[in-house]
């Protein structure tokens, strides 16, 4: 097996920005990897980020950490790997009495950290003959302004009144530019909860020429619509408008929603359907805590895996409460049955 070949992201054809992430997923049999909780791995660890930037606290102070989880996902058979920008935010930053300069440098870092690792366990791999890995692609997350406010809005989709298009893009336009400066294969935008949102990371793209493919993957509370009530016909239609987007889906619902969602996601678009749901479990984003779910076992996430990559998802991974050991199931499950319906693994 050897490195997957894929078109140039940074080409200026614009389709090329979608057909790299196709030619990933097709290349790695019709469904990667994404690994999975990182606030999660990190709290198992030992860190403490209860906190309004919660796993971003670990840039500051916990960064080998980072590295660590990075590297147990990649162990663990991700094709994909997502950083630790999840709720890093310049205003979040700044607020913490760090300037706009050091808030920047942690954005990098965040990118730095997945790449280096990525590259490592790469190089690692070099001497080991016949290993199943894939050379990683790194996603850099950026969560929604809810997860910034950090008051559970990623999952009702209420912004208030007071927030409208300019503001979601001037709230998301220099997060965005470094990151996109710092080298990721990818954009994550996760648990996004409205339409307006939506449009705003959409317009976003366009206006700031990001030329690496994104994903836009939504919460849900309901398993039918997005958590503002909006229809997801009406959301995908936005998404389905842009070029520069990928893939989209759905992040951090209960697994038991996805089969479903992407049966319907399926018709609303052409582009990579791509789920990661959390463990079943709901986060009291008042409390700030997970309240038990009915039952969670990697076997259970397993079986519902395979089926929605029946169901025609192209990349799968798991959100919170996810760990590395749900992930090593989880690729095992998918490489299997892709090597038997491919009958080769060998993907160069
Ligand atoms: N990428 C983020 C994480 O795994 C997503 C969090 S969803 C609340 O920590
Ligand atoms: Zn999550």
């Amino acid at each position: 097996m050897g490195v997957l070949q894929l078109s140039d992201p940074n080409t200026t054809d614009e389709n090329a920005t979608i057909g790299f992430l196709q030619d990933f997923v097709e290349k790695a049999g019709g469904c990667a990897v994404i690994d999975g909780g990182f606030a999660t791995q990190l709290e198992l660890h030992g860190a403490s980020i209860k906190d309004p930037l919660w796993s971003a606290l670990c840039l500051i102070n916990n960064p080998h950490l980072i590295s660590k989880v990075h590297l147990e996902y990649l162990e663990a058979g991700a094709d994909i790997i997502v950083t630790s920008s999840y709720q890093a935010t310049l205003p979040g930053f700044i607020s913490r009495g760090l300037s706009q300069q050091q808030g920047e440098k942690l954005l990098e870092k965040s990118v730095k950290l997945a790449t280096d690792a990525r590259d490592l366990f790469w190089e690692s791999l070099k001497n080991i003959a016949n290993h199943t890995y894939n050379r990683a692609l790194v996603a850099a997350s950026v969560g929604s302004y809810g997860a910034y406010l950090a008051d559970g809005s990623e999952y009702n989709g209420f912004y208030g009144d007071d927030v409208d298009l300019n503001k979601l893009k001037d709230f998301h336009r220099r997060r965005l530019q470094v990151l996109v400066e710092s080298g990721p294969d990818l954009l994550a935008f996760e648990t996004i909860p409205n339409k307006l949102e939506t449009q705003a990371i959409v317009e976003l793209l366009e206006e700031e020429d990001v030329r690496i493919p994104s994903w836009i993957c939504f919460s849900t509370i309901d398993g039918v619509n997005a958590p503002s009530g909006e229809s997801f016909a009406d959301c995908i239609q936005v998404v389905n408008t842009s070029r520069r987007v990928a893939a989209v889906g759905i992040n951090c619902a209960p697994p038991q929603f996805v089969h479903s969602l992407v049966q319907n996601f399926k018709k609303l678009t052409a582009k990579v359907i791509v789920v990661y749901p959390n463990s079943g479990e709901t986060w009291d984003g008042v409390a700030k805590r997970w309240l038990p779910s009915k039952c969670f076992s990697d076997d259970k996430f397993n079986v519902l895996a395979t089926r929605w990559r029946d169901a025609g998802a192209g990349l799968i991974g798991g959100c919170c409460r996810t760990t590395p050991s749900t992930i090593r199931d989880l690729s095992k499950v998918l490489k299997k049955s892709s090597v038997a319906s491919n009958g080769t693994k060998d993907m160069v």
